[in-house]
């Protein structure tokens, strides 16, 4: 499936309008669905973005957003992509919406992963908006490159439902969502920003890897058409 490349001056621009375009999809899921649901990405990327999301007047009480991938870490660490989604979306008009976790306080991450999977069946399928990040490393995300679970992971006949991943590049144990959970979403974005990134996704794009540059399951097998965002 080709991807499709938006690029922006700035971040600021790219952020309006990925945050014009996803509002518009989760107003378009309420209206015909009467639910909306959005799996977003952690890191430093989406804080403008969500900051600008959390300002779109829609029926946020309607809307379940739940996190692409997560490490195993409380919600109160500074590494927590749940903290990051409470402390930069679920705020002004975005207070209402509900979510739900992928970190759970239980036994063991394997415990957490099965808990994220039931909680977040209820959210139904496929996602109506999956915004995905890259890491330097071609990493998306918890896609590590030579991941102890990556094949698994991003083998697309791997059911729906949250998975563990450990590998060198990923500091923290995570849990992540399959790729057959986000492969096809109704609007499936990559966003990313900075030269780097761009010479990253370049490289990524030159290659067939999938273990050195796990970007790649999602730039050539995604079912749903990539769209990528990009601002210097
Ligand atoms: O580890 C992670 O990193 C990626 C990219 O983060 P960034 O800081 O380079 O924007 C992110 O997409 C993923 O959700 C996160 O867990």
């Amino acid at each position: 499936m080709s991807a499709q490349l938006h690029q922006f001056d700035d971040a600021a621009g790219l952020a309006s309008a990925l945050a014009d375009k996803v509002a518009a999809e989760l107003s378009s899921a309420i209206e015909q669905r009467g639910t909306a649901s959005i799996a977003v990405s952690g890191g430093s990327t989406p804080k403008k973005f969500f900051e600008t999301l959390s300002t779109r007047d829609i029926d946020w009480s309607k809307v379940t957003v739940t996190l692409v991938d997560e490490r195993f870490v409380p919600a109160d660490s500074p590494r927590s992509n749940h903290l990051l989604v409470l402390q930069h979306l679920l705020k002004d008009k975005a207070a209402s919406a509900k979510f739900i976790p992928l970190y759970y306080d239980v036994a063991s991450i394997e415990d957490a992963a099965v808990k994220a999977t039931e909680e977040t069946a209820a959210i139904g399928t496929p996602f109506d908006v999956a915004i995905l990040g890259m890491g330097g490393d071609g990493h998306t995300a918890s896609f590590f490159p030579n991941g102890n679970h990556l094949a698994k992971a991003i083998d697309l006949s791997t059911p729906r439902g949250v998975m563990t991943m450990q590998a060198e590049g990923a500091g923290e144990e995570r849990l992540t969502f399959t790729f057959s959970s986000l492969s096809d979403a109704r609007f499936l974005a990559l966003h990313i920003e900075g030269d780097g990134k761009k010479d990253v996704l370049e490289k990524a794009k030159a290659g067939s890897d999938e273990n050195e540059m796990p970007i790649r399951a999602v730039l050539n097998r995604a079912v749903s058409p990539l769209q990528i965002y990009w601002a210097p």
